[in-house]
């Protein structure tokens, strides 16, 4: 059965603190293509990849990746809440052939997920339950994270998973790219935010609000070039959809995470979910980038990317 690839940044500032209509214009364009793409490729499953970030997953239990064979959205920054539409014999062939594969994988049937996951089947099928999924995890904020090779190793045995799942597997990575959005630190944080991080599922209404506004006013702030966070980096950002492009990504495995956090910002280790994804990809053969999407975009805080991607020999 044929397999496809779509990445995509995510960003919950969309809708929240926007660019020029122009901009914006550009962008929906691209994601009207990355929709039309799916729709033909009309994938039975999609195996998406993405981070969390303190909204679903704590410190009190951080996996690497965990593979959800059941999963909760909690609807942080207006996403959908409740139930993804897990195909849970899906995720148990993906887990199994993963844990045999030697990538220690963790394993839930209740994953709670965050604007990771929810934005991005939103922007691409619409919904959180339009297409059956298998969400696999991937830590990218929470210090210490392995290396990144070991990512490109879970996506390879994920994309052997579903080459024997009969079904037209669609791929999807979200986060990205380059960017530092203000996310808590532990080592960093104070007490009472360290708590939060270890333990702060079901915030009260006001403590989410007040999280979100951070960000929100950190977007405002680093659109006006007066925030503290690290640029955007424009030309990383392209090496890195260079890279995805040419099929060889080992290339990624010298990429020592302090390199990440110095050239992209801290959240850039959220491409973490483009390398799985197009790893995944490779295991099926040659395959051809059909469509890049890239943009700065401060307002957003996100060096901005959708990709769409098949097999050659398809
Ligand atoms: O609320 C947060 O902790 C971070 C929100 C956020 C902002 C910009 C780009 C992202 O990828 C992202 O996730
Ligand atoms: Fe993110």
């Amino acid at each position: 059965m044929p397999v496809a690839l779509c990445t995509m940044s995510h960003s919950p500032l969309m809708g929240r603190n926007d660019p020029a209509q122009t901009v914006i214009d550009d962008v929906d364009t691209a994601f009207e293509n990355a929709r039309t793409f799916i729709a033909h490729f009309a994938p039975d499953l999609v195996v998406m990849f993405a981070p969390d970030h303190y909204n679903g997953v704590y410190y009190d239990l951080m996996p690497p990746f965990c593979i959800g064979a059941a999963a909760q959205s909690v609807g942080d920054y207006g996403t959908e809440a409740g139930p993804l539409d897990v195909d849970r014999d899906a995720a148990y062939t993906v887990a199994r052939e993963v844990l045999s594969s030697g990538v220690d994988v963790a394993f839930s049937e209740r994953m709670h997920v965050d604007h990771g996951f929810a934005q991005a089947l939103q922007l691409l099928v619409g919904s959180i339950t339009a297409v059956p999924t298998v969400p696999i995890f991937i830590n990218s904020v929470a210090e210490p994270l392995g290396p990144v090779s070991r990512v490109r190793l879970l996506g390879e045995a994920v994309g052997r998973a579903a080459a024997n799942l009969d079904k037209r597997v669609l791929f999807v990575g979200s986060g990205g790219l380059s960017h530092d959005p203000p996310v808590p630190q532990f080592a960093t944080a104070p007490a009472e935010v360290k708590e939060k991080l270890i333990d702060g599922r079901n915030p009260t209404e006001a403590e989410r609000n007040a999280r979100e506004k951070r960000v929100i006013d950190a977007g405002r702030d680093f659109a006006a070039g007066v925030a503290t966070i690290a640029p955007l980096n424009p030309q990383w950002d392209r090496t890195l959809l260079d890279v995805l492009a040419s099929g060889y990504l080992e290339q990624v495995d010298s990429w020592t995470n302090e390199s990440f956090v110095e050239q992209a910002g801290h959240s850039s280790h959220e491409v973490r979910t483009w390398i799985a994804a197009y790893a995944a990809m490779s295991v099926a053969g040659k395959y051809r980038v059909t469509s890049t999407f890239y943009r700065e975009i401060p307002e957003w805080i996100a060096g901005f990317g959708i990709t769409t991607a098949v097999s050659i020999d398809e």
